[in-house]
């Protein structure tokens, strides 16, 4: 059998407080990659890893251990522990996944392998700066358009591949009790380049990149227990590595691979954790579209630490925890060099 893509070259990442049981319906796909689990939560539970799996282990002790007296910038009890798992991943690329998500089937009833669709993605250019109307235009059977400029078919380099949900959608709390019942039955068969200029919000459970691209800009922030929001965890870091991809001329795509999420979290919980994220976002929002990042800022290092000192002088006024946001972002870079010299 061949080797799958980028077999030596991909971590998966996969925060839990629950369970790996889902693992079994992945073994196909994901039995030959190196996991790396970040186990939220208690640490003295004992999370079982399904038989034949590669994988390495961190709980909060061990994120302690590591980190030390910066470990206070990886969040706890939210699913943003997860980026511990990309700062500690040797390779080139990342694929995480949450612990509810199964194996969708495509319209003909294949099982997906969302993995190798990523993998797709990631390898292929984007087209960030001229919105292609047939999608992507390097899937097979497609192409540029009449009137897209040949200048620009080269594409750029892809950091992101967002995936998406079949099942239960990643609606917010208010939209998910507003339509307890709904279901996203539609599949869509696109993928499509996010354009140059546009934010996007990045969802953690089906998501794929270029760790040595953009991977340092995949901080997932502080959230979670003591922190005053929760589940803007993949949004926070989605608006950085945007802002980011477009000033360094990286690519971020979205569409398939589609994942089977199982599991509708409740509604009350999320929206007590939301909810100040809900009239936050309002601010947030224009704050990342008008930020300008310097043209000395020419690697996502430098990129991310001029972010870091606008967001404390830009939301600060909002609410002092994003100054406390922005040192958690340069801690963040700090643990990322140590870690990665
Ligand atoms: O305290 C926690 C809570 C959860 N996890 C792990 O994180 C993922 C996602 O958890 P869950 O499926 O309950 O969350 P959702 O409401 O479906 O989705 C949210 O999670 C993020 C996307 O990944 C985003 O905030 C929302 O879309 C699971 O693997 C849990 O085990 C955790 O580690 N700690
Ligand atoms: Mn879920």
């Amino acid at each position: 059998m061949p080797s799958p893509p980028l077999v030596d070259n991909l971590d998966i990442v996969i925060p839990t407080i629950r369970s790996l049981a889902f693992l079994e319906q992945w073994r196909p796909f994901f039995i030959k990659y190196h996991l790396i689990i970040i186990q939220d939560g208690d640490p003295t539970a004992k999370i079982e890893v399904p038989e034949g799996f590669d994988y390495e282990l961190y709980n909060r002790n061990d994120i302690e251990r590591i980190l030390g007296d910066k470990a206070w910038c990886i969040s706890f009890k939210d699913s943003a522990c997860r980026c511990f798992g990309y700062m500690v991943s040797k390779k080139r690329y990342i694929y995480t996944i949450d612990d509810d998500c199964f194996v969708a089937k495509d319209p003909s009833g294949e099982d997906i392998n969302a993995l190798e669709q990523h993998i797709k993605n990631l390898l292929c250019a984007s087209t960030p700066d001229f919105f292609n109307t047939l999608y992507d235009p390097y899937a097979p059977g497609s192409d540029f358009v009449r009137g897209y400029p040949f200048s620009m078919r080269e594409g750029k380099p892809t950091a992101v591949s967002h995936g998406l949900w079949l099942n239960i959608p990643d609606y917010d709390a208010p939209t998910q009790m507003v339509k307890p019942a709904e279901r996203n039955t539609r599949y869509v068969d696109a993928v499509m380049t996010i354009p140059k200029g546009t934010l996007f919000p990045m969802c953690g459970m089906n998501l794929a990149f270029d760790r040595t691209a953009i991977g340092p800009a995949m901080y997932f922030g502080l959230m979670g227990e003591g922190q005053p929001w929760g589940r803007y965890d993949d949004m926070w870091a989605g608006w950085c590595v945007k802002k980011i991809c477009d000033h360094l001329d990286l690519g971020v795509k979205t569409g398939l691979p589609y994942i089977w999420h199982s599991k509708a979290s409740n509604p009350f919980v999320n929206l007590r954790k939301e909810y100040k994220g809900i009239f936050w976002q309002e601010e947030i929002i224009p704050f990342f579209q008008q930020a300008t990042l310097s043209a000395d800022s020419k690697d996502v290092f430098s990129c991310y630490t001029e972010l870091a000192e606008k967001v404390r002088e830009g939301l600060g006024h909002l609410d002092p925890y994003f100054s406390k946001l922005a040192d958690g972002m340069i801690a963040w870079v700090e643990c990322w060099k140590q870690l990665n010299p």
